[in-house]
């Protein structure tokens, strides 16, 4: 795997006239934690789906787990790599079983199918739902479930294949201050964890960067702005950039703040 789970190399995506990523670099190692921060329509969404091998880029290479995309088979890949945001969660029936959402995804489904699944299967799910504090929702459809629940079932989810990459798109978009303030503590529980797999967050916002991740991707209008560990990428100059605007950026503790000046 030549020790890297991700390495994109000149990656840009075109639709028209548009640009949607220019020119990205990015290298992921088994250990590392990302925050990969922009503003809207900076184009984070659309590096993940490349990165989660569900986008093919118009120009330059990506390799994922070993193998470089476009030659090999993506549909082996999946099961490796966890995905949660609103792409995934937009295609799930609200009538979906909640156990069954988290069981099916070792499989790499989005949904059972009448497929049978193990007890060491419904034990993981249980887990899963469990250390994302959603195992009470087992038995709920889907659509039932509030915002900050669809997050944690689906983040519990993107767990269920022990993957070796995991990438969350947005996972504190929409939620409370209590229920943003229980996701980042939960990321950042699982960024100590040794075993946990790589992790590539998407968030607008610095305050949601949990304790422990190490590297900073900043994005603005398709390209990157700076990349690498996090105490050098999120400098004012380089947030402001960014976002288009001065910011004073402060790091309090093991978290960060920005603010316009
Ligand atoms: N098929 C398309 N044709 C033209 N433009 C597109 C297409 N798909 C996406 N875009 C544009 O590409 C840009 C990047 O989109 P993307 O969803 O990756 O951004 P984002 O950083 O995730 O944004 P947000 O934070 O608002 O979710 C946006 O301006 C979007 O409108």
């Amino acid at each position: 795997m030549n020790g890297h789970v991700l390495r994109m190399s000149g990656v840009g995506v075109r639709r028209g006239a548009a640009e949607l990523l220019r020119d990205v670099d990015w290298v992921v190692e088994e250990e590392d934690r990302w925050a990969v921060i922009g503003p809207n329509g900076a184009g984070k969404t659309t590096l993940l789906r490349i990165a989660a091998t569900q986008l093919f880029p118009t120009s330059g290479s990506v390799d994922v787990l070993g193998e470089r995309m476009g030659e090999g088979d993506v549909f082996e890949l999946r099961p490796l790599i966890g995905f949660a945001g609103s792409a995934v969660a937009n295609q799930v029936p609200d009538t979906q079983n909640v156990l069954d959402l988290v069981i099916s995804a070792s499989y790499g489904y989005l949904g059972r199918w009448g497929e049978e699944y193990g007890q060491p299967d419904h034990d993981r799910a249980y887990a899963m739902l469990g250390q994302w504090g959603a195992r009470h929702l087992a038995d709920r459809a889907f659509g039932t479930l509030s915002e900050g629940e669809r997050k944690r079932v689906l983040i519990a989810r993107s767990l269920m294949s022990d993957p070796e990459l995991l990438l969350l798109d947005e996972p504190a978009a929409g939620l409370d201050l209590g229920g943003r303030e229980d996701l980042v503590r939960r990321l950042a529980t699982l960024a100590a964890d040794i075993d946990a797999p790589a992790l590539a967050v998407v968030t607008h916002h610095v305050e949601e960067i949990p304790a422990g991740f190490t590297h900073g991707l900043l994005l603005r209008e398709g390209r990157v702005v700076a990349a690498g560990p996090l105490e050098y990428v999120m400098t004012a100059d380089n947030l402001s950039e960014t976002f288009g605007l001065p910011l004073k950026v402060e790091r309090v503790g093991d978290r960060w703040s920005a603010r316009a000046v």
